[in-house]
């Protein structure tokens, strides 16, 4: 495949950004690759690790050469960079983000980039980690592991081939959702499991022997709270961004735990049974269907 983009620059250079241009610089998709970060100190790893070539903390006229930019901060920061990036933007440059939630972010570039929204692709990768920073870019990261494109109706269609293009030559698995499909199906499967585990964490360290309790805490609970070691500015601009979603399922979480309050205190061993039974078969049915 011959070079996607000659000029790329990247906002934001931590795990996911950081990542994705790792693969395409070795594949030579990509040619220069200029960082902006607000963390000069993340931005000189960045440099020592080869992730990018240049870099600045600020927007400045390197912006006005780019025929890609990566918008890789936290889905809270769009619309600030969007209004940052408005005087250097060239017409033909393709914007795109890999946020954990996608409407708010084309609601927030189709207001603020209007002349440019025809360029804006929405992408997430669903694939990461509890880890974050330059140091913790890593190649093949997307390899076998879903991409979500998010369509909008004034696409440029070869801005999105060549984006479609560009995560397929990572090894990920592209398909397509809508914005606000996307934000529902994500709340459940990502971004909720996510406020969980922050919760549980408070609930256990809130009890008197909590602290001491850790101790002994073994895999179960260090693969259930793992992802309570993610970077709280990720999630709570996700908890703000897809808050319809989240704060229903926050209700039907209370529901489900209510249901085994009444259960247990019923001493009902059969529907109790027949509870943890269903879930069982759900769960182990998964993978089958997943990459
Ligand atoms: N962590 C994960 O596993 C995944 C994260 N995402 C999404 O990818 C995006 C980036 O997340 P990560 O790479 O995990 O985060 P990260 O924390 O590793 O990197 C984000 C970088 O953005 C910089 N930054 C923050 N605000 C900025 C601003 N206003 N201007 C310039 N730089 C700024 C930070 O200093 C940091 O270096 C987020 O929108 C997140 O929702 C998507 C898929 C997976
Ligand atoms: O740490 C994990 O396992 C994750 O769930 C990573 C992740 C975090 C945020 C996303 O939007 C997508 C994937």
């Amino acid at each position: 495949m011959s070079v996607l983009f000659e000029n790329v620059v990247l906002i934001g250079v931590g795990l996911i950004g950081g990542s994705l241009v790792l693969d395409l610089k070795r594949q030579q998709l990509i040619g220069h690759v200029h960082g902006v970060d607000l963390d000069a100190a993340n931005l000189e790893r960045a440099l020592e690790r080869h992730v990018i070539h240049s870099a600045s903390t600020i927007m400045d006229e390197r912006i006005t050469q780019a025929d890609l930019i990566i918008l890789a901060t936290p889905v809270g920061t769009v619309a600030q960079i969007a209004q940052a990036l408005k005087p250097w933007l060239n017409h033909t440059c393709t914007l795109i983000d890999v946020g954990s939630t996608k409407q708010t972010t084309i609601d927030n570039i189709a207001r603020v980039l209007p002349e440019h929204f025809e360029r804006f692709v929405a992408t997430h990768p669903i694939a990461g980690s509890d880890r974050h920073g330059a140091m913790a870019a890593q190649f093949r990261l997307f390899e076998n592991k879903k991409l979500i494109l998010c369509p909008h109706t004034q696409q440029n269609s070869d801005s999105y081939q060549k984006i479609w293009q560009l995560w397929q030559a990572t090894g990920a698995v592209v398909s397509e959702l809508s914005p606000s499909e996307h934000d529902e199906i994500l709340a459940m499967v990502s971004h909720l499991p996510h406020l969980i585990a922050y919760s549980y964490m408070h609930a256990v360290v809130g009890q008197k022997l909590g602290e001491q309790a850790l101790d002994y805490a073994g895999s179960g609970f260090r693969d259930f709270s793992r992802i309570a070691a993610s970077h709280p500015a990720i999630w709570t601009d996700v908890s703000f961004a897809n808050q319809d979603s989240l704060l229903k399922l926050i209700d039907e979480q209370q529901m489900q735990l209510q249901r085994l309050k009444t259960l247990i205190k019923q001493g009902d061993a059969q529907a109790l049974y027949a509870y943890y039974d269903q879930a069982e078969q759900w769960r182990a049915a998964w993978p089958k269907t997943s990459n």
